[in-house]
């Protein structure tokens, strides 16, 4: 079992050269593979690709030594502490999924460039859940779209609120398609280049019901990859799934769940740059400094 921490190098200082980005793409950050490669492969990629993140002058390897441990979060505390966000520090809903959203669709440009991405349009499937998760994956879709990306959203329950129908409004008006139904995995790996998992955040429970349950298992037989907002969806919050989706790129929102320790993709990234230094301390999150004015810092 690994600790419930996760060491992570800092990297001080502004984005990569423009060299860099190019050597990133050609060692395979931004290529599309599947992400049910073995985990050989997938380590021998992860491997090659920190060969490739940027490192700003003086960096020397002992400065890899300078890690600390971020808290990984169980269920209830990732929830006391997103409650106390709207309490005591009197964020809306809105203004903290606006913040959340947009770290995904970073996080996913940093990890599938458009010019890497091996269909044309752009397309990216986001499949929405009907609670917060599926919110942060409107959010995210617009972002998306605004970044370049060809989004299709598929929101099988949607919560009479009217933050939600807001998130969707926005959508349609920016012409990004609402899926009637979940397409067959072949139409999936034929259509689209990422799928993003928007369907259950830190609230999920139990045993997956309908119509979500027939949506993850047609996940788990494709092969483009899968980006997931905040945990895996049809995992346990705490302790994984090892026979559930395995997505190629997570995106911690706020800290990273227990469940996290167990993801096997390529890319994580830390978003949701919220937390006001408090709340940190508060709850001992121990989060690293995001990098400039950058919304996401990759953790592995
Ligand atoms: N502080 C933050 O980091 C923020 C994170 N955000 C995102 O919000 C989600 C958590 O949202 P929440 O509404 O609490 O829960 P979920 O989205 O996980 O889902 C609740 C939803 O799902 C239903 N459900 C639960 N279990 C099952 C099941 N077994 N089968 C079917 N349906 C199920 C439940 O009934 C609800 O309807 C967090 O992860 C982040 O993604 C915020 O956007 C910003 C602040
Ligand atoms: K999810």
């Amino acid at each position: 079992m690994r600790p419930p921490g996760l060491k992570f190098q800092q990297f001080a200082g502004a984005g990569p050269p423009r060299c860099m980005l190019g050597l990133r793409a050609l060692f395979g950050i931004g290529l599309l593979v599947t992400s049910r490669g073995s985990a050989v492969t997938r380590r021998a990629a992860h491997t090659r690709v920190c060969e490739h993140v940027y490192k700003p002058p003086g960096f020397s390897s002992q400065s890899c030594s300078m890690a600390q441990s971020i808290k990984f979060l169980g269920q209830e505390e990732a929830q006391k502490i997103d409650e106390e966000l709207f309490s005591e520090y009197s964020f809306s809903v809105d203004q903290l999924m606006e913040l959340a959203g947009l770290s995904c669709a970073t996080a996913v440009t940093k990890a599938y460039p458009l010019q890497s991405l091996l269909k044309s349009p752009p397309s990216v499937l986001v499949i929405c859940g009907p609670g917060n998760n599926g919110g942060d994956g409107l959010v995210c879709a617009r972002h998306l779209k605004l970044f370049g990306y060809d989004p299709a959203v598929l929101y099988p329950k949607r919560p009479n609120k009217q933050l939600f129908q807001n998130l969707t409004t926005q959508c349609e008006k920016m012409e990004i398609p609402l899926l009637s139904e979940m397409p067959e995995a072949d139409e999936v790996d034929e259509i689209y280049n990422v799928v993003i998992d928007a369907v259950f955040g830190f609230s999920f429970k139990g045993a997956v019901r309908e119509p979500f349950a027939t949506i993850l298992s047609t996940l788990k037989k494709i092969s483009v990859p899968i980006a997931s907002i905040d945990v895996p969806s049809g995992w346990d919050v705490e302790k994984g799934a090892s026979d559930g989706i395995q997505p190629d790129l997570l995106v911690s929102l706020t800290a990273p769940k227990k469940a996290a320790s167990h993801f096997q993709g390529r890319y994580h990234y830390l978003g949701g740059r919220f937390v006001p230094p408090a709340l940190d301390k508060k709850y001992n999150l121990n989060l690293p400094q995001y990098p400039g004015t950058e919304c996401v810092l990759r953790l592995a």
